[in-house]
């Protein structure tokens, strides 16, 4: 466990894996922090510099006062891989995360030669939807939200097993204010012209139970980027490295040799 100053932000992160490898780092969606990816980080190959933080807000980061944007949100994990001094990763980013990680591949080439779009959109539902949320979490609090909120994340088969409450407890204590920032971060975003215009290797995961980003939301987005792939992970809902880690795991290693990082 790390935490990196930044300034106006800390943020948690940590990093696993070969500290001399080449660089893969991971970002988290709305409401979970870097424990999402637990299940996968061990089932990916060998040599790898696998770095995974909390978004500010979330986790153990520290809880700036909303509002945030996406290029706050951006320009942090920016700075924190400046200051890790990584170059040339693969940005595998879910939901907010794979906005984060547009937004981070149209800014700097330098940084993210490969991105992995998953259960995420160029643009991820409607100012009115978010604004729905956001008015939610203040009247009642996040757990306003979790009983619908675990509907989208996971299909029905997970949501009849115990671990399904882990994720409702991460979700539920995760700051209100954290998540009304991130919620406002998303509903100011439209990437669909800048993402066109990205030439980088692409892969898209989706998950087919996803109530949140749909499949084909995620398959129209991936396909912005020309020569991009894209992976539909059947029976899992919108965090399929959760539900389904072992093939998660499978599919970003394949990634991972067709471009070259491993
Ligand atoms: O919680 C959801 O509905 C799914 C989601 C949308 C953006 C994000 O990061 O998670």
């Amino acid at each position: 466990m790390k935490m990196a100053d930044l300034g106006d932000v800390q943020l948690h992160y940590r990093v696993d894996g070969d500290p001399h490898g080449v660089p893969i780092v991971f970002a988290n969606s709305l409401g979970t922090d870097l424990r999402l990816w637990d299940a996968v980080v061990p089932l990916l190959p060998p040599g790898l510099r696998i770095i995974r933080y909390d978004k500010r807000g979330h986790g153990l980061s520290s809880l700036p006062r909303p509002p945030y944007t996406m290029g706050g949100l951006v320009r942090d994990v920016e700075r924190l891989l400046d200051m890790l001094e990584v170059r040339d990763a693969v940005f595998v980013g879910l939901s907010i995360g794979g906005m984060i990680a547009q937004g981070l591949a149209v800014k700097r080439f330098d940084i993210v030669r490969a991105m992995v779009l998953s259960n995420t959109g160029a643009k991820i539902g409607t100012p009115e939807i978010w604004q729905q949320r956001i008015d939610a979490v203040r009247e009642g609090g996040i757990e306003a939200l979790a009983d619908a909120t675990m509907e989208r994340w996971f299909s029905r088969d997970f949501r009849a097993r115990p671990e399904m409450l882990l994720w409702r407890n991460m979700l539920t204590r995760t700051p209100a204010d954290g998540y009304i920032g991130c919620s406002q971060a998303i509903s100011g975003t439209d990437f669909y012209t800048p993402t066109s215009g990205l030439r980088l290797p692409t892969l898209g995961i989706a998950g087919s139970e996803d109530g949140g980003t749909p499949p084909d939301l995620v398959r129209e987005t991936t396909e912005l980027v020309p020569g991009s792939k894209f992976h539909l992970i059947r029976r899992a809902g919108h965090l399929p490295c959760v539900e389904k880690p072992e093939e998660y795991a499978q599919v970003l290693t394949e990634f991972l040799r067709e471009v070259g990082h491993i």
